[in-house]
Order: structure tokens, then sequence, then C-alpha cells
């Protein structure tokens, strides 16, 4: 080719990558002027992508300060501090309207407990108050009976035409719904208090958003500000307003709502914070939301529920192996009874120990942010209703948001493959999803932390699944060497708050689980991360015939719906021998000999094998007998 040829391809190609942007792979690959150009070109795509990259973050850094100086700008509220002693009132004492009192009698609460007594009294004042007080103490009757009782005399100035009274808002879907029908449960007799679940509302249902006349709204931050952009006048008339799980609410990716939230909000209102683990420093929540003085209220009971309601342990094994192993062993030997709450620290971990424990033939649910909202308040009400006896839960995005970002990110134990299938995971997790958090799951027995937390309050919350309001339960926490740091973090801030030893050592004799040892490695050893996937994808298989949207399109494609169920049966290990759910005898330590651990059926389950045995022999023979060459004598 000519010098000038070349030169006269080189200006053509410049002209045309100056003109329109670039497409990088159709650049011509065997000349080499255009190589060059193609080199300078992806140079500048990536100069331009960095200059991008840069902007965005000096933009993000400039709203980070903006907020910062908004922060800083706004006054601090004076706090008092309150030490309550309690009286022990019943509901009757806090003069409340006989429709409430009904309503609360048909719960069958017969006396307001510390909580209660504190906060009910105080909001009846129209005080700001911070309550703090132990899981499961009853925190939510304590903000919503003052707030009926209020609503009685409001409902007549507020129609609810302009927007709510009040406002409560909480950071997970299944919070919401479990206040929104305590609230229902208590306003039953005041048929004219209208509430409404946000969360509970399609996008599209853009009448419902547009011509709702609720007096309270429950809601999550991200759909009370779906709903101010619709209605920009929605929160003007707020007189009361409930966050609870405040603590939560500014940690994960909610700090740009609440303070959109804020700037929607009236001048002045009554509100009320609370939570298990509401840090004294709480100042920026403080500043941004109390209107007015507040009363920070200090009650007599610890964090935890005392010992002779909650029982705790600690189990040290020596690997991660020996901890499903003992896990195990202890449901089939019956040392763990009733209803139970596995934790574990990631979502590969919840299908994992379900797809082990299913070979021993333990029925099990599972609940993580990875799942729908639906699903997940599904599976609350099937455990609750008592479908389920074990529930494995995974509360990555609840109690910190590292530890989503990590999952996130893929740093958990099963990392995603490649780089670009983080971004498709992130957008599956849900930020408004919480299972340690607030959940009032129905008779809880025990609490495993099969993963032990890393955090004390993911401690305090987990174990606060249990022992919830006048019930007793049990917590079990396994720890293997990689975690014993956090256990002697968490033991002593437990401690130390609570003024005793709370963690008793729950010892385990691994040599004469020696079976159970060599059955789990059997079964772990076939639960690969494929295995895993597949009984994901199961799994939202499942919830898709569940979903209430595709009930009417199966309605009228049924083939479609044969097809999905067809497809639903579950993911089962390959294990050699069927019998390995069964115990038997020599398996049982000496410890517990003499009782009776086979599972119902089990029996007659080998007594039909050996019957099926014993069939099959006697048809092999019979047909022998008809077959004159094996038969042939001389
Ligand atoms: N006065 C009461 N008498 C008896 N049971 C009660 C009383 N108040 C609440 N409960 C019961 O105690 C349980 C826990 O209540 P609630 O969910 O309000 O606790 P919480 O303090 O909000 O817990 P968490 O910190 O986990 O959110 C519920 O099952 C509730 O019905």
């Amino acid at each position: 080719m000519a010098p000038d040829e070349v030169t006269k391809k080189k200006r053509k190609s410049v002209k045309f990558a100056e003109e329109e942007p670039p497409k990088v792979k159709e650049a011509p690959k065997k000349q080499k002027a255009g190589k060059k150009i193609e080199v300078s070109v992806e140079l500048r795509d990536k100069n331009e992508e960095k200059m991008g990259r840069k902007r965005k973050h000096r933009m993000k850094k400039s709203q980070a300060e903006k907020r910062q100086k908004l922060m800083e700008s706004l006054v601090g509220p004076q706090v008092d501090e309150m030490d309550f002693e309690p009286e022990h009132k019943t509901f009757a004492d806090f003069g409340l309207d006989e429709r409430i009192l009904k309503s609360i009698g048909e719960l069958g609460w017969e006396k307001a407990n510390q909580v209660q007594e504190s906060v009910i009294s105080l909001a009846l004042e129209n005080k700001n108050i911070m309550g703090r007080a132990r899981t499961g103490s009853g925190k939510t009757g304590a903000f919503l009976i003052p707030l009926v009782q209020k609503l009685i005399a409001e409902s007549k100035t507020n129609d609810g035409s302009v927007g709510p009274s009040a406002v409560i808002i909480a950071p997970t879907k299944e919070l919401i719904t479990q206040i929104y029908k305590l609230f229902v449960k208590l306003s039953q007799a005041l048929p004219f208090l209208q509430a409404i679940n946000l969360c509970d509302i399609n996008e599209e249902e853009n009448s419902v958003w547009l011509e709702d006349r609720s007096h309270v709204v429950v809601t999550t931050p991200g759909k009370l500000l779906r709903m101010c952009s619709l209605r920009p006048e929605y929160c003007t008339l707020v007189s009361y307003l409930v966050m609870d799980e405040a603590d939560l609410l500014l940690s994960f990716g909610y700090e740009e709502e609440m303070i959109k939230i804020r700037s929607k909000l009236p001048p002045t209102y009554q509100c009320l914070m609370t939570s298990a683990t509401l840090k004294d420093d709480m100042t920026t929540l403080k500043k941004l939301f109390m209107t007015g003085p507040v009363i920070t209220i200090k009650l007599t009971e610890g964090d935890l529920p005392n010992s002779d309601q909650l029982t705790q342990y600690q189990l040290t094994c020596g690997s991660d192996e020996e901890r499903f192993a003992i896990l195990v062993a202890m449901f089939k030997l019956k040392l763990i009874v009733g209803r139970s709450i596995l934790f574990v620290n990631t979502i590969d971990r919840c299908y994992k120990l379900m797809l082990i424990l299913r070979v021993f033939g333990l029925k099990s649910c599972i609940l993580n942010s990875a799942m729908p909202a639906n699903s997940r308040c599904h599976v609350i009400n099937q455990f609750n209703e008592g479908s389920y006896q074990i529930v494995i839960a995974s509360d990555v995005s609840d109690a910190d948001g590292s530890k989503l970002k990590e999952e996130i990110a893929g740093k958990s134990d099963e990392k995603p493959e490649k780089d670009e299938k983080k971004g498709k995971k992130a957008s599956k997790l849900d930020k408004e999803s919480g299972v340690s958090r607030g959940i009032d799951f129905h008779h809880v027995s025990n609490v495993v932390n099969f993963d032990f937390p890393e955090t004390t309050d993911a401690y305090i919350h987990r174990v606060g699944r249990t022992a919830r309001g006048f019930n007793k339960g049990t917590a079990l926490s396994f720890c293997i060497p990689s975690e014993r740091a956090h256990l002697e973090q968490i033991q002593e801030e437990i401690n130390q708050q609570m003024g005793r030893k709370v963690l008793q050592p729950y010892e385990f004799r691994i040599k004469e689980l020696d079976t159970f040892l060599l059955r789990t490695r059997e079964a772990l050893s076939k639960c690969t991360k494929g295995v895993i996937k597949k009984a994901r994808l199961k799994e939202i298989r499942q919830e898709l015939m569940r979903s209430a949207n595709l009930q009417t399109f199966f309605a009228k494609n049924e083939r479609e719906k044969l097809l999905m169920q067809t497809d639903c049966h579950p993911v089962m290990l390959k294990i050699n021998s069927p019998a390995i759910a069964d115990v038997t005898s020599y398996m049982v330590p000496e410890a517990l000999r003499g009782m009776d651990f086979s599972a119902p059926g089990a029996k007659n389950r080998r007594y039909n094998m050996g019957q099926k045995h014993r069939q099959k022999l006697k048809h092999k023979f019979q047909k022998k007998g008809k077959d004159p060459l094996k038969t042939f004598k001389i």
C-alpha cells in the first residue's frame, strides 16, 4: 500500500472517530493504522470513563458534605433521661377507651409490661420519646395503644383526604406487615379508623395511591417517599410519627430517604423512636426528627430476658463439619425439641443446611433477603400457623449494612463466579427485608446460631426471636475456631450489660457421635455448589407457584401450571442409603440409651424394604424354576 493511501485511511478513520462514538469492536483488524487509532480510541474511552467516575465520585462527595453540613446545622433537642420503676399497671389504669380495652383483652394481654407502662403514659401526655427495651418486650403495643387512643379524637378533625394523622416507619416489609396487623386488631372496635400498609400496594395501582384516605400509614421509607411524590401534601397533617427499629433506619442506605422524609413533614409533631438496640449516640436521627424536648426511657430490665426466661448456651466445635453433625444429632436425639429458628450468615448456607437436614428427614423452610417480600411474609405465616417446625434464616441485611454489602460483593464463603454477576446479585437482595429484626415468630422454643453472629446487636436481635412476651426459650450458639474472636467479644459485652455470666457452655463428646459425623460427611460431600444453586432455583420456582400475580395467568394456562408443578419437586442430595435418616441403637450415646429415637414409620419402612427384597428373590427363583437350562439335571 502506498504511504499516501495509508495517511488517507488514517485521516478517514480519525474523522470517523471524531464524528461518532467509536465502536471499538467493529474497527478493521487487518490494517495497522486502524489498530493504532483503535488503541487511542480505547484510551480516550478509558479516560472518559475515568473522568465520569471522578465526576460521580466528586458529586457523591459534595452530596455527603452537604448532608454533613445539614446535620451540623441542626440543633439537637433537649434530652431528659428517665429511670423507670415499674408499678405493674393494668391497661385500664391508663384511662383508655373501653373499645381499645376490649381489643387488648381479646389479644389476651392481662397487664402492661415495663416498656408499655412507661411509653403509654408518656405518649398520652404528648411527649417525644426514645424507648429502648429488650427484644420481644412488647414495644409495638407500647406505641400503637396510645396512637389508637389519640386517633379517636383526631379523626374528627382529619378525614384523611389530604393525608394521615400518623405515620409509622419501620425498616422492613415484614415488620410493617406485623405492625399493621396489630393496629387492625387494636382498632377493630373502631371501624371509622382506617390504616394502610403501603408495602402491600402494587406500584401500578395508582388509584389506591392517589385516593387513599387513611388516618394511619405504616410504611418503609421508600414507599412513603413514593406516596409523597404522587401527593406532595401527603405528610402535611402528620401529628404522630413513630420509628420502629429506629437504629436500622439510618444504617444501610436509608439516610438520604430519611432526610427527604423530614422535609415533607410539618414543623412540629410528636415523635417516638423505639428499638432493642437504640444507641445513646443516635444524634443524627434525634436532631433530624425530634421537634421538641425528648425523654429517653431507661428501663430496669436488661437487653435480654433474665435467665429464668431465656437460657443461653454456647457450643464449641472443632470444624464446620462437626457443627453440621452435632446439629443433626441434636435434632435426631431430640435434644432440640419444639419450634426452632436456625440462623446462618449467608444465603447459600441457608440452602446448604436445608439440604443436609432434608437428608436426615428434617423438614425446614427458608427465610432470607433474596426472597420476594410476599414469599417472606408467606413463610412467616406458615411457620406461625405450625406448618413447619424449623426455619433456616439468614439475617444478612438486617443488623448491619456491612454484612449485606459483603454478601453483595461476594465476600461470603460461596463467592459469585464473575465480577459482573455482583451487580445482578446485588439487585436480588432486598434491603427492605429483615429476619432477626422485630419479627414476631410465635412460640419459638429455640434459637440456634448455627453460624455465630458477628456483632452484639445481631446476637441480641437473633436471640430475641425466642422468649417473647412472657414466654420462655433457649438460645444455642455454635462456634468454630475461626469465630472465637466474635464469641469472646460478644460474650464480654453481654456479660457486662447483664451483670453476670450469660452464656453457659454446652458440652458434647464428639467421639460419641462418630456415626452421625460419618453420615453428615457423606451428605456434605454431595452438597456441591451446583446442587445448592439448583436448590435455590427450585425454591424460586416454588415461590412463583405461590405468587398471587401468576395465579390469573395459571388459571388461563393450565399446561404451564402443570409444567411448573412437575418441575417443583424439592432437590434431594443423592445419598446411597435411604436409611441414613434412621437412628439405630448403636448411634445413640451411652447417656441416652434406652430411649426410642426411631422416626415414626421407620420400622415399617425397614419391614417394607425387607418384604420387597424377599419378593424379588422369590420371583427370581420362580423364574429360574421355569428355565429348563437352569434346572437341567443329569
Ligand atoms: N402486655 C402483654 N402481655 C402479654 N403479651 C404481650 C404483651 N405485649 C406484647 N405481648 C406479646 O409479646 C410478643 C412480642 O411483642 P412485640 O413484637 O411488640 O415485641 P418487640 O419489643 O417489638 O420485639 P422486637 O424488639 O423483637 O421488635 C408478641 O407476641 C406480643 O403479642
